[in-house]
């Protein structure tokens, strides 16, 4: 059984739905999720966490639903990792690791600085005195004191330069614990994740193992995104003139039919239906035109 799940989960803010009846799996080997700025990523990492109550469907936390689980075990096993920003600026950094271990372990912080690459004399500094490399490490280790089953993980490189990116990127595939990783960067879910699920507009669009994703993307909206990311160790996405994002910021998405007909190359009258989520080559894809899409 899975630790996480999420089952035809719709959330929202007030009474607008900003994810769709998503259902997803956190299962071994990472699990990454994928879009461009506001598809509803960090929504479902809020709801995953227990931060947000879904207006339908159900986050299972083993064989309970979140409404009924026992909320410390839950806080035990389930840690987000968020960017550097959220440590406290005026507190030294060893303390807020001790503030995250149980009173009786504070001793341990020496070890958890360690076990993210740090040197235990760094405790004593202010965030402001870390590289933004050894800030990232610290929220790591302030995750890993109680000793999580799982990691959420909300874009936890994406403030970094390259190669500082690759060597946390390492630290974080060494570590024994799940991960749910939320990213734009395909590249960052190829390092961490055996599967991925891509969002557009709230709505799971294709999912199945990154591997393939990358390599045969079936839904045109993947494609865009596999081809407009930068990749690993590459130049920066200044340097090569690409952004990140699909690059198709102008189109707003559809409100009826495939969320991303307004944008995609293969729209077809067929589009103006919702598309279902259907097998198709050992992944699923919510596209009316999959089979259509170019091989590669
Ligand atoms: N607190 C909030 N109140 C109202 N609307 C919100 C709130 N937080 C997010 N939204 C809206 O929900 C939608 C999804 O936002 P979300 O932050 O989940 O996207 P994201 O994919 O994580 O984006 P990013 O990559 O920029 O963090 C957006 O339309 C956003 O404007």
């Amino acid at each position: 059984m899975t630790l996480l799940r999420a089952e035809g989960v719709t959330l929202g803010y007030g009474r607008r739905p900003v994810v769709h009846d998503v259902s997803l799996d956190i299962t071994e080997g990472g699990v990454g999720l994928i879009g461009e700025s506001g598809s509803g990523k960090t929504t479902l990492a809020r709801a995953f966490l227990g931060l947000l109550t879904p207006i339908s469907g159900n986050i299972w936390y083993g064989d309970q639903t979140l409404k009924k689980a026992d909320l410390r075990a839950f806080r035990k096993d389930v840690q987000p990792v968020f960017q550097a920003e959220s440590l406290d600026p005026r507190m030294r950094v060893g303390r807020s690791v001790a503030e995250a271990l149980p009173r009786h372990a504070r001793h341990r912080v020496a070890e958890l600085l360690e076990q993210v690459g740090l040197d235990p004399a760094l405790a004593a500094r202010r965030p402001h005195e870390l590289s933004g490399g050894q800030r990232q490490r610290v929220v790591i280790a302030r995750a890993l004191a109680v000793g999580p089953r799982l990691l959420i993980l909300d874009e936890p490189t994406s403030a970094l330069d390259v190669t500082v990116q690759a060597r946390i990127l390492d630290l974080l595939a060494g570590l024994d614990t799940e991960r749910l990783l939320i990213t734009h960067n395909l590249a960052v879910v190829e390092r961490l994740c055996r599967t991925s699920y891509v969002l557009f507009a709230g709505r799971v669009v294709e999912s199945g193992p990154t591997g393939d994703l990358l390599a045969k993307p079936a839904h045109p909206y993947t494609r865009a995104l596999r081809d407009a990311v930068p990749k690993l160790g590459g130049p920066p996405p200044e340097a090569s003139g690409r952004t990140g994002r699909t690059g198709h910021t102008e189109a707003v998405p559809a409100t009826t039919g495939c969320p991303y007909r307004l944008r995609c190359p293969l729209a077809a009258p067929v589009c103006e239906q919702p598309p279902p989520l259907r097998e198709l080559g050992g992944r699923r894809v919510a596209c009316h035109r999959a089979e259509d899409a170019p091989v590669s």
